[in-house]
């Protein structure tokens, strides 16, 4: 028995999860639409995910979020999902970013949205992260834009955030939860601890996790 971290058990577990969610959802629909979050945790993941038998060429990939820079750049959400998740059969999957050719989010936020609302929805499967502030895609508790994110029913949403070096552009609270089953990607003590103030609490503004406590969330975390 090779000696697997937790981490890497957690990423195999949550990649065998959502295969079979796809899978059970393209026993009955043409295509299934996978939203994964980008940073540093859903690496192992994507890696897993890559190496599972499905019907890639029905398979749909977009993102929660992104940080609005080219896909070239080392901190592109697009480049992380190109580099370990689309490889190999999963190549064969649609990937639709969320950057366009405008130089701004706030302007690019429409076509982005245009392309988004013709995928697959309800999505199959909505992946999400969490930082130690308690956002999750890009809804940042010391954005000016979260309100408005968190309740309109446009899909995109242009996020500027002191916290954050780059723009950024995210679905809407309202988009994400347009999916049948949400995964909470997590590790380390530090965002344990951030959960259980989540669950404790109810102001969406402090955690906005807090606004996908609700929908039956599938926690996926390890040390
Ligand atoms: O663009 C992003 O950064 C992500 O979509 C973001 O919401 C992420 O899930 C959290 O920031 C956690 O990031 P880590 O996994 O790097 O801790």
């Amino acid at each position: 028995m090779t000696n697997v971290s937790p981490r890497e058990q957690l990423a195999r577990q949550l990649a065998e999860a959502v295969a079979e969610a796809l899978r059970a959802d393209l026993e009955h629909d043409d295509h299934a639409l996978l939203v994964v979050s980008g940073g540093s945790t859903p690496v192992p993941f994507f890696t897993a995910l890559a190496a599972c038998r499905l019907p890639w060429e029905r398979v749909q990939v977009t993102l929660a979020d992104e940080r609005w820079v080219a896909e070239t750049a080392d901190d592109s959400n697009a480049r992380l999902v190109r580099e370990h998740l689309l490889c190999g059969p999963a190549a064969a999957a649609t990937f639709v970013p969320l950057t366009s050719d405008h130089s701004t989010p706030e302007q690019g936020a429409e076509v982005v949205a245009e392309r988004i609302e013709a995928l697959a929805w309800p999505a199959s499967v909505v992946i999400l992260g969490m930082g130690g502030d308690g956002h999750t895609a890009s809804l940042f508790p010391d954005s000016r834009e979260l309100d408005l994110a968190l309740s309109t029913d446009a899909t995109t949403v242009a996020v500027r955030t002191p916290s954050q070096p780059q723009p950024r552009i995210t679905l809407s609270a309202e988009r994400l939860h347009q999916a049948r089953r949400h995964f909470l990607h997590i590790t380390g003590g530090d965002k344990r601890a951030v959960l259980a103030r989540a669950l404790a609490g109810d102001d969406v503004r402090e955690l906005p996790i807090r606004a996908f406590l609700a929908c039956p969330l599938a926690t996926y975390w390890a040390p």
